[in-house]
């Protein structure tokens, strides 16, 4: 049976103050697909993204990074991970080329195997051009490209993405989810082999592929739906999954308790 890239069950987290922030999340992302999660602001989509990082411990639950509890084998769950959150960190004022020979450092890659690596993510990125221009002289795009290249340096086959488009134009938008995409229909793999499993956070409806994507539906801190994106329309009744989105994040659901699980795939 194939290990989920990422396997999230019984999770909750609370900041205090009585609210839960995520309640009883369960969901997988599985090696080789373009997973959305798919959530209105305040869903919960950071909150989930601190817990897989192990930047949050939960309340209650766990994920899996193919099979290590982040919160047990931190090491071993984040050696797997490549990780580009909403607030970039490259530093603008070093080039593309030393933003990323210093993360291949911190990673314990020699100078050479890392040039090698760097080369083959800008060049897979389309970035390799402006490898030796400071970070500070690239659009939102380029920048956004550049710290995917970096997560990716390390070989993780499993690659999370938290709101990546933000600020970004439509042009640049859509090639930052192009390219995302050929990293999970391509011939992307970690170190370990498994193709790349991607899991793209985001409240924006058309960065989804309708025909090829899985999708995470997140509301109020709940998933209410999960699994290929054609299976979860259709099981909620709608003909597209911006319809069922909408169902299923409406303020006030149907059904509190009408939750679409991965049986629906
Ligand atoms: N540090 C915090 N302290 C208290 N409450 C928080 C904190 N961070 C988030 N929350 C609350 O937890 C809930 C989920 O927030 P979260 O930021 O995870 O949602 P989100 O889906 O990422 O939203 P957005 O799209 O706006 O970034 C919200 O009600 C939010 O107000």
């Amino acid at each position: 049976m194939t290990v989920p890239a990422l396997e999230a069950a019984g999770l909750r987290h609370s900041y205090g103050g009585g609210r839960m922030a995520l309640e009883d999340a369960a969901f997988t992302v599985m090696p080789g697909h373009f997973t959305c999660l798919l959530g209105p602001n305040g869903a919960g989509k950071s909150t989930l993204f601190a817990l897989a990082t192990g930047l949050l411990r939960p309340t209650a639950g766990h994920v899996r990074i193919h099979g290590h509890d982040i919160a047990l084998e931190p090491g071993k769950a984040l050696a797997r991970m490549g990780v580009v959150f909403q607030q970039p960190t490259l530093d603008l004022d070093l080039t593309v080329m030393q933003n990323l020979r210093y993360f291949a450092a911190l990673h314990g890659i020699g100078r050479r195997e890392a040039n090698r690596r760097i080369e083959a993510e800008l060049v897979r990125l389309s970035l390799y051009e402006r490898a030796g221009e400071k970070v500070r002289a690239l659009n939102g795009g380029h920048r956004r490209r550049a710290e995917i290249a970096r997560a990716l340096l390390h070989r993780p086959s499993l690659l999370l993405l938290d709101e990546p488009t933000v600020g970004l134009d439509i042009p640049a938008r859509r090639t930052l989810i192009r390219h995302v995409h050929a990293l999970c229909a391509g011939d992307g793999t970690g170190d370990d082999g498994d193709r790349i499993a991607v899991l793209w956070a985001t409240h924006l409806i058309d960065e989804i592929d309708p025909a090829t994507d899985h999708v995470v539906v997140l509301h109020r801190g709940r998933v209410r739906a999960s699994g290929a994106a054609p299976a979860v329309s259709a099981a909620a009744g709608c003909a597209t999954v911006a319809e069922a989105f909408d169902r299923l994040t409406a303020t006030r659901p149907a059904k509190e308790s009408s939750s679409i699980g991965e049986a629906a795939a």
